[in-house]
């Protein structure tokens, strides 16, 4: 087991004073259930942005090959259950309700119930780790968006517990998937030097780079990639370090979107197994650190796309499961709300890397957009 190392005293915390709580707001990214639902649901992805519905139906190839079906909605429902199961487990009685961004349950319907049921000040956990505009910020904004459409402002409140990227609790299964990788590449191919013939990859969701670079807070302090590559790089040392393995590994990036003029953050995914093949590597282990769980990011882009670069180039690879409703990451999600609620302080918080534990609140500026502009966000320190 992970030790759940109490916070370095250099993290950049800020912590809130104790509030107590009406409900946990389940916080995703929804996704198409059928078909009919996917130029929809693109659509509402992408609102505000005037892309064509052709270049949509090119994304929406990867839907209509799942028959139309994200598996993220069932996976939240899957999640909801398990952090009901916790709670009762530890006799708290919180409500927990869930509202997406982007399709069926939206998050103003999750308000209206919240509000219908008398529960005004809400706790919120975004099915997101890192910071970043698209992991971040956009889901305050959206609170912001819900909480005026359903003319709830001023009624309802809504914090969001910090980002977890460097919680035990979500980095744990990634620790126990590299092992159980590894192991299976020595079965896969019994002869392998694994320190000279095998490579981990560690994969995350491109991004702008000038997203990446306003992923702050204090963002120049971060270098390349700002905070979002630096947690990433700070969460995959611990991992290779717990797993317990001396296997060289890189940090890569999935998921492009945009136009190609457009700076996003690399190598791809495929691009690096690809160089890698060519120096002789003939075995990866591909660890989806970027997500919480296996939605279509990771079953398209990774286990379609990625798996098949391997295939290709005759190399073995093995996807590391996401998170999921692991005991461990469903705990760590409501020791996060435990923590909020309690005001604990920064010192006695949970965090594997000295970059944690992260701010209850954003600062201001922080995971700025400044490609789409600003809009006014909420559960931060300034709008
Ligand atoms: C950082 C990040 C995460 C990880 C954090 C988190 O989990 O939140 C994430 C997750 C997800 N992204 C998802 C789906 C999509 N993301 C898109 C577009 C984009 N994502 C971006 C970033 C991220 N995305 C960005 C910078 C864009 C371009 C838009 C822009 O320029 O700002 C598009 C539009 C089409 C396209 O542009 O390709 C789709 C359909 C799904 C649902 C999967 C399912 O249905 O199972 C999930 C969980
Ligand atoms: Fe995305």
């Amino acid at each position: 087991m992970l030790a759940a190392t109490a916070a370095a005293a250099s993290g950049p915390a800020h912590v809130e004073v104790p509030t107590a709580y009406d409900a946990i707001l389940l916080a995703s990214f929804g996704g198409p259930e059928g078909q009919d639902d996917v130029i929809p649901f693109l659509r509402n992805v992408t609102r505000g942005r005037g892309i064509p519905d052709e270049r949509l139906e090119e994304v929406a190839h990867h839907y209509r090959a799942f028959g139309g079906v994200s598996p993220i909605n069932d996976q939240n429902r899957e999640l909801k259950a398990a952090l009901e199961a916790e709670l009762a487990r530890r006799g708290i009685d919180l409500p927990v309700l869930w509202g997406n961004r982007n399709w069926d349950p939206y998050l103003a319907e999750a308000l209206q119930e919240a509000d219908s049921r008398g529960l005004h000040r809400l706790i919120a956990i975004a099915t997101s780790a890192y910071s970043s505009y698209s992991s971040c910020r956009q889901y305050r904004e959206d609170f912001a968006i819900a909480l005026a459409e359903t003319g709830l402002e001023g009624t309802i409140e809504i914090d969001k517990v910090r980002q977890f990227f460097d919680h035990p609790g979500f980095v744990q299964p990634f620790i126990e998937g590299v092992a159980d990788g590894l192991a299976e590449i020595e079965r896969l191919v019994p002869d392998i030097d694994l320190a000279s013939e095998a490579r981990v990859l560690f994969s995350t969701h491109s991004i702008p780079s000038t997203d990446a670079n306003l992923s702050g807070p204090d963002f120049r302090g971060f270098g390349e990639g700002g905070a979002y590559a630096a947690q990433h790089l700070a969460v995959a040392e611990v991992v290779m370090h717990e797993s317990g393995r001396d296997v060289p590994w890189d940090l890569v990036y999935q998921s492009r979107s945009g136009p190609p003029t457009q700076p996003w953050l690399e190598p791809d995914v495929n691009d690096r197994i690809t160089e890698l093949a060519a120096q002789g590597v003939r075995a990866v282990v591909i660890v989806p650190l970027g997500f919480v769980s296996d939605h279509m990011e990771v079953k398209w882009d990774l286990d379609t796309e990625a798996l098949e670069t391997a295939a290709e180039l005759g190399i073995a690879a093995i996807r590391v499961p996401t998170p999921g409703v692991h005991a461990a990451y469903v705990s760590g999600l409501i020791d996060l709300v435990l923590e909020r609620r309690d005001g604990v302080p920064a010192a006695q918080r949970p965090a594997v890397t000295d970059l944690g534990p992260w701010y209850d609140v954003c600062r201001p500026g922080c995971c700025e957009n400044k490609r789409m502009g600003f809009k006014p966000a909420v559960s931060g320190l300034a709008p």
